[in-house]
């Protein structure tokens, strides 16, 4: 805070003396001149406030900037043009004609004041004014920079003709200026010529005397390589954040975002840039720590709710009027004859997905699932991500499918085992049930004790579970495991509520949401589609079935949508399915953004 000498003397009227540029008639210092007399009256008074302002106002950094103004002001006014463009030309032509002329005491002082390293930065900045070109122009990046050499970089610096040596870098945004080039990069190629072996001092040498734009070709050194990607677990947007320090510097984002984090030094504030919109600028972003605690300020603020890290994902959830779809899990003899035929599809049931819903809401369920990891993966705003290649010889990463009842999650599952059973299986499921006589053990499921089946549950074993008609069913870690260990890819659906328990560095799951189109295509492409109930056998699609069902997607897809890798939406079946197997095929084969900790895990194993 500005504080008054309220000892010190009255201002003297000679220190209100701007030196005001040449029109002091209109400029601001003279008017800040004239407010200062004005306040000098009401110093003496002590007048409330007034001391602040006098010394504001008074404040030698105020009236310099003030000085810029009316400097500027009064510049643009004589619209001033320049005598020559050239003015650094002109004076390397005319120490040229000092040379020839006889030496004098005069033309030896002219000649060292122009040959003057500051005189020639001058002249430098004259004509980099004079000729408006405050950009560096810079080539085109070549097309055929191989996508696979991350670690390899080209930068290209613009070279001013400035004595001075300055390098002008042409980049994205501030904040990448300096990312351009790192302590520890290896430099390997300037201006197309190899420099590697080379001396430092020979590299400084041909780095000195290139002009122009300036062409390296560097190799990242490892330690800069380890830039920070985070996936956005919850969305954010500036324009509602009332504590952001440039509202116009925000970066907005929303939930499963990747981002690029690009500056880290502040405690409350990052620099970070979405991966999908390269070509904008860095923006402000809360750092984790800030983040948190909004979110936690926003918790408190809340009406008390018990079981909150449920109450946010699946009470409103199952709130949604669903009609009676426990479909029967008790395999009817049509399906036997499938597994018979094809052992692939064993432990492929009807939906028993409302029950799995119903059975979250037990008591046994709650304890199991409220664990420390299931709250901080909700509240954690950023999860580190990786990019990570599955190698030939790795385990498959686990399908996993999504979505509302009815969406044609079974569906495409079923039409994906079947098109190719030796490549796509699902797991065999667990039950406490009895095993029927034409039923075999680890073929349609692993027939348990209620003991052991809720051993795995209370030991982290089970993936997901339901109960049904007193009877548990459910899926292992060890049943996906054994069809990963078999080189097949594993397909399952899951309750989004499920998928924290999935998300492990040995299965890497890839998940995929089955989305419905819009009511109108529904409406014609289920037309004849059925869902089988306990009560109804080929029951047609209702209208509300299916505004339902989209609500429910809508949901889901708020709720969970940072953990979907993949949307496909599912009107026409056979272009689903095609979908489904291309985002497979590439979740296998491609690239994806996976959490840092199923990566370091890896190395540690
Ligand atoms: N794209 C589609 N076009 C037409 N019918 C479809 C399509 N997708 C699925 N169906 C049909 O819709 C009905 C419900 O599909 P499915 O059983 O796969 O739903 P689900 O998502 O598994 O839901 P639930 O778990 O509640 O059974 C089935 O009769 C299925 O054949």
């Amino acid at each position: 805070m500005i504080q008054s000498d309220k000892g010190a003397d009255p201002p003297d009227k000679k220190d209100m003396k701007l030196s005001t540029a040449t029109n002091p008639q209109n400029g601001l210092s003279q008017i800040l001149r004239l407010v200062l007399q004005e306040l000098s009256l009401f110093y003496s008074r002590d007048v409330n406030g007034v001391c602040l302002l006098y010394d504001l106002l008074h404040s030698p950094w105020l009236q310099a900037l003030l000085k810029i103004y009316d400097c500027l002001q009064e510049f643009k006014e004589k619209k001033l043009v320049p005598a020559t463009p050239h003015a650094q030309a002109l004076s390397y032509e005319v120490v040229e004609l000092l040379r020839e002329t006889p030496t004098s005491p005069e033309i030896q002082e002219l000649r060292q004041m122009l040959q003057a390293p500051h005189f020639k930065a001058l002249l430098s900045a004259h004509d980099t004014i004079a000729q408006k070109d405050f950009e560096p122009l810079l080539p085109p990046l070549p097309d055929n920079i191989p996508e696979s050499e991350e670690a390899m970089r080209i930068v290209c610096l613009v070279k001013n003709q400035q004595p001075l040596d300055f390098l002008v870098a042409k980049s994205i945004g501030p904040s990448f200026l300096l990312r351009l080039l790192y302590a520890g990069d290896k430099l390997v190629e300037v201006n197309g010529v190899s420099v590697e072996g080379l001396d430092p001092e020979q590299v400084i040498h041909i780095l000195g005397s290139s002009d122009g734009t300036i062409r390296h070709v560097l190799i990242a050194s490892l330690c800069t390589c380890h830039q920070v990607y985070v996936r956005a677990m919850t969305e954010y947007w500036p324009q509602e954040d009332p504590d952001i320090p440039c509202m116009d510097a925000g970066l907005p984002f929303q939930k499963g975002d990747i981002l690029q984090i690009v500056d880290q030094n502040d405690a409350l504030w990052w620099q970070a840039r979405k991966i999908s919109d390269p070509a904008t600028c860095a923006g402000l972003v809360p750092s984790n720590h800030l983040l948190k605690r909004k979110q936690r300020e926003f918790w408190w603020s809340q009406p008390y709710q018990p079981h909150t890290c449920l109450k946010s994902t699946l009470c409103e959830y199952y709130d949604m009027k669903i009609d009676e779809k426990c479909v029967e899990a008790v395999i009817s003899p049509v399906w036997f004859l499938c597994f018979v035929h094809f052992p692939s599809l064993a432990g492929f049931r009807r939906s028993m997905r409302l029950c799995r819903r119903k059975s979250h809401l037990s008591p046994l369920h709650a304890s199991v699932c409220c664990t420390g990891s299931c709250y901080s993966a909700v509240g954690a705003p950023y999860e580190e991500v990786v990019r990570y290649q599955r190698r030939p010889s790795d385990k498959y990463r686990l399908i996993v499918l999504m979505g509302p009842s009815g969406v044609g999650v079974n569906e495409l599952r079923r039409q994906l085992i079947e098109f190719n059973p030796s490549h796509f299986q699902s797991a065999v499921p667990h039950t406490t049930r009895t095993k029927k006589s034409y039923e075999m053990n680890g073929r349609e499921y692993h027939y348990v004790s209620k003991e052991t089946f809720e051993s795995l549950i209370y030991s982290h074993r089970m993936l997901e579970y339901g109960e049904y008609k007193g009877h548990l069913y459910g899926t292992s870690v060890d049943a996906v495991q054994t069809v990963l260990d078999e080189r097949k890819i594993c397909v399952m659906d899951l309750e989004p509520q499920d998928i924290q328990v999935v998300r492990t560095h040995e299965l890497k799951p890839y998940v995929i949401f089955i989305k419905p189109s819009n009511m109108r295509c529904m409406k014609q492409s289920r037309k004849n589609a059925k869902i089988i109930t306990d009560y109804f056998v080929d029951m047609k699609f209702k209208d509300e079935d299916l505004q339902e069902m989209e609500n429910l997607a809508q949901r889901m897809e708020t709720q969970f949508g940072q953990f979907f890798d993949h949307v496909i939406v599912n009107d026409s079946l056979h272009d689903a399915c095609a979908q489904l197997l291309s985002a497979i095929q590439k979740a296998q084969e491609e690239p994806q953004w996976v959490p840092a900790t199923w990566i370091s895990s890896d190395t540690e194993s």
